[in-house]
């Protein structure tokens, strides 16, 4: 089994290039599947959940190639409409073959993701849209088996959740729908829009992405072409976390401070002095005291879920006493006990943990229990006294790509190890 030890080392400083977003190019990868041409995608990210999008991919018929961070993709037919559990469990955005596949296939069978260590995480909310499209559904022996008599049918789709991939999965399978389909309560998160756009350049018709009402007027068919991936926003605001901890300088380049609004404001409000261009962000942490902030977390452009456990580790550290209250899951504060033993005072109180502030953290032998506890902890061990080893680092490489080495880049030592 793979760990990470890391070894306090100071400040981190110098720049880190941010890579492709993996919550974006998994759904244009997805989305790949509606069009007939080949597709070409470029700042795909290297990734565990591309490795396994790109198993899943292979299976239904495309032809995939990659060359850096470039894909080229190609189906002209799909040779199965099968998801199976075996890479399914692996990966909870599978899920997203569904509606393409539906759509393009009139059939599709896919393993049902089951629940994470965050939570249970249903899908009833993809199943329902997908319902009043016109498909039939019918869930047996672990597996959606969902079909439709022609074409998908356009519709009005009130969403009771705003669900991100929810959203994205009913957008790709009615951009071949017959007719109009309305998203209400749609997720306004930008790799939405990054889909959105994705699929527009492949003769798509969706309009009002990033607001809560998208509107998609079915086509026969998508053509192919090319499209870049946006830059991965919650990579971003990890590297500024670690940063800000570790009391550097650190540049972000390749990436777009337009998507971090509220993990930057966040961030100044701690004390960080943050700086931006049009595709870097700077912050700096030198001789500034970090004071602890109050976090909820919401669907966007609220403060997002998936960077709560990298600032509940700043607040661990930081001045003062503070609360942070998680919306999106129900069970996201696994990494609290970890850096409990690393030394942070946090008390848990249902979904809220309060962080008593100013510890000094001290080097231990922790457990990943998912893909942003890992960053949390990996953050922890860059500022904590000694050497920390973490376990379990097959979450972090779902999603964060050579994170040792853009580390390092910046000053840490971190090394991979088997053991
Ligand atoms: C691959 C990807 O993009 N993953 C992101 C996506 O996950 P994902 O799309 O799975 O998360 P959702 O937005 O769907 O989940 C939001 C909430 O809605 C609930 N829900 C969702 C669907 C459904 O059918 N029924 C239901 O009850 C979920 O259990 C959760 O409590 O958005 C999350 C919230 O920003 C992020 O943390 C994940 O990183
Ligand atoms: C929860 C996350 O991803 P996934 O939805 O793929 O589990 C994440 O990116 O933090």
């Amino acid at each position: 089994m793979q760990k990470l030890v890391v070894t306090g080392n100071g400040p981190l400083m110098g720049d880190v290039k941010i890579s492709g977003a993996k919550n974006a190019a998994l759904p244009i990868l997805f989305g790949s599947i509606l069009c007939t041409d080949p597709v070409i995608i470029r700042n795909v990210p290297d990734l565990n959940d591309i490795a396994t999008t790109v198993k899943l991919l292979t299976g239904f018929g495309s032809t995939i190639t990659r060359d850096a961070d470039t894909m080229s993709l190609s189906m002209p037919q799909i040779a199965s409409h099968v998801a199976p559990y075996e890479l399914v469990k692996t990966m909870r955005a599978s899920i997203l073959a569904l509606g393409p596949i539906l759509a393009r296939q009139g059939q599709a069978r896919v393993s049902l993701p089951g629940g994470c260590a965050i939570g249970a995480r249903p899908v009833n909310l993809h199943l329902h849209g997908l319902q009043l499209m016109g498909a039939d559904i019918e869930v047996a022996e672990g597996y959606i088996h969902a079909t439709v008599d022609g074409r998908l049918k356009g519709a009005t789709i009130q969403m009771d959740m705003v669900s991100v991939t929810g959203t994205e999965n009913l957008m790709m399978a009615a951009t071949l729908a017959e007719g109009v389909t309305v998203i209400e309560n749609a997720a306004r998160e930008p790799e939405v829009v990054d889909l959105a756009m994705f699929l527009n350049e492949m003769g798509a018709s969706v309009s009002g992405a990033g607001t809560d009402r998208i509107v998609i007027e079915g086509v026969e068919s998508l053509s192919g072409g090319e499209y870049a991936v946006q830059p991965d926003r919650i990579e971003t605001g990890t590297f500024l976390v670690a940063a800000a901890v570790s009391g550097g300088k650190v540049r972000c380049t390749h990436t777009d401070p337009r998507l971090l609004d509220s993990v930057l404001a966040k961030l100044r409000e701690a004390g960080s002095h943050i700086e931006f261009g049009d595709d870097w962000i700077e912050i700096d942490q030198r001789d500034r005291q970090l004071t602890a902030v109050d976090i909820t977390t919401a669907p966007y452009p609220a403060f997002p879920t998936d960077m709560q456990a990298q600032f509940t580790v700043l607040n661990a550290v930081a001045l003062g006493t503070a609360m942070i209250t998680e919306n999106i899951f129900e069970n996201r504060f696994m990494h609290v006990p970890e850096l409990q033993r690393m030394g942070a005072s946090i008390e848990l109180k249902g979904h809220t943990a309060i962080s008593k502030g100013s510890a000094a953290l001290s080097g231990a032998e922790v457990m990943a229990t998912d893909l942003r506890a890992s960053a949390c902890l990996v953050i922890a061990g860059l500022i904590a006294q000694g050497q920390t080893k973490v376990d379990r680092i097959y979450h972090l490489d779902r999603g964060y790509e050579h994170i040792e080495d853009k580390l390092k880049g910046v000053g840490a030592i971190v090394e991979r190890i088997n053991e």
